[in-house]
């Protein structure tokens, strides 16, 4: 079964100029261990469609199956539970909470979701360390370069270990050298098993995945498995991939 299953997926912005069509009947399977990159022009609807995988907006038509359940009938607050537990979200702007520190931005998503205090802290330094953070630990976020700021906020994103990692636009905002950062850290977590949908205007970027989703106007224009790449595990217990070298992202300035 796979892990993410959208049927169907209609989706309408009502804005001061009439309505736009942002997504315009879009099926898409997510299996465990991809890395896919939706990728397309500025308004194609890219970010519309990330929202409506991760439940920050609704679909006027369609379904989104997580692991062959129908969210149809979720509350906000049911998605705020998915998304705390099972889906990470990393945006372009960071969105980290400004009066805490680093150290706290990444904890709190754990102690929402149940952990102690003493997991949450573990998960908190592992992270941190694997990340480059560990001297920022007590910073506030307002005094960390950008790159810096998005790995805080990859960090919180993952410390819950969700299935899917959502990313819109990560190094949107990013100098070269924080693009190409981000951009390694997203393909060091596949290679270990995570499963990350990346939307990104972006094709030098979307090249780091392994499938790449076109986008324009609403609607999957092509989908390509990068590299003959068939080894998904569907399992639950899909660990880490292990086959082939790790692929080495090179993004020139
Ligand atoms: N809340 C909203 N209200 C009205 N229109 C919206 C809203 N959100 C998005 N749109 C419009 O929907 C279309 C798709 O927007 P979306 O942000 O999904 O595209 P995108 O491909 O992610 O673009 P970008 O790469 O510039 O972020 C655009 O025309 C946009 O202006």
């Amino acid at each position: 079964m796979p892990l993410l299953e959208a049927r169907g997926l209609v989706r309408t912005h009502h804005g001061e100029g009439g309505p736009v069509h942002a997504v315009r009947g879009v099926d898409l399977t997510v299996r465990r261990g991809e890395f896919i990159a939706v990728t397309g022009p500025s308004g194609a609807g890219k970010s519309t469609l990330l929202h409506l995988l991760g439940g920050l907006q609704r679909p006027d038509e369609g379904t989104v199956r997580i692991d062959g359940e129908p969210t149809d009938g979720y509350t906000e607050a049911r998605w705020a539970v998915e998304r705390r537990r099972s889906i990470g979200i990393v945006f372009q702007f960071f969105n980290l909470v400004s009066n805490l520190t680093v150290a706290d931005n990444v904890e709190l998503p754990a102690l929402l979701a149940g952990a102690s205090a003493r997991t949450a802290r573990a998960e908190r330094d592992k992270l941190l360390t694997e990340l480059g953070l560990a001297a920022k630990a007590r910073s506030m976020p307002g005094e960390l370069s950008g790159g810096e700021q998005q790995r805080v906020a990859l960090a919180r994103a993952l410390v819950n270990h969700p299935r899917l990692l959502l990313a819109d636009e990560p190094a949107g905002s990013l100098d070269s050298k924080g693009t190409r950062e981000v951009m390694r850290l997203l393909s060091r977590f596949h290679q270990r098993g995570q499963t990350i949908v990346l939307v990104t205007h972006d094709a030098r970027l979307a090249s780091a995945a392994d499938r790449v989703i076109s986008f324009f106007d609403g609607r999957i224009t092509d989908d390509v498995t990068l590299g003959g790449d068939d080894d998904h595990d569907d399992t639950p217990e899909a660990g880490p991939r292990t086959a082939g070298p790790a692929r080495v992202v090179e993004l020139r300035d």
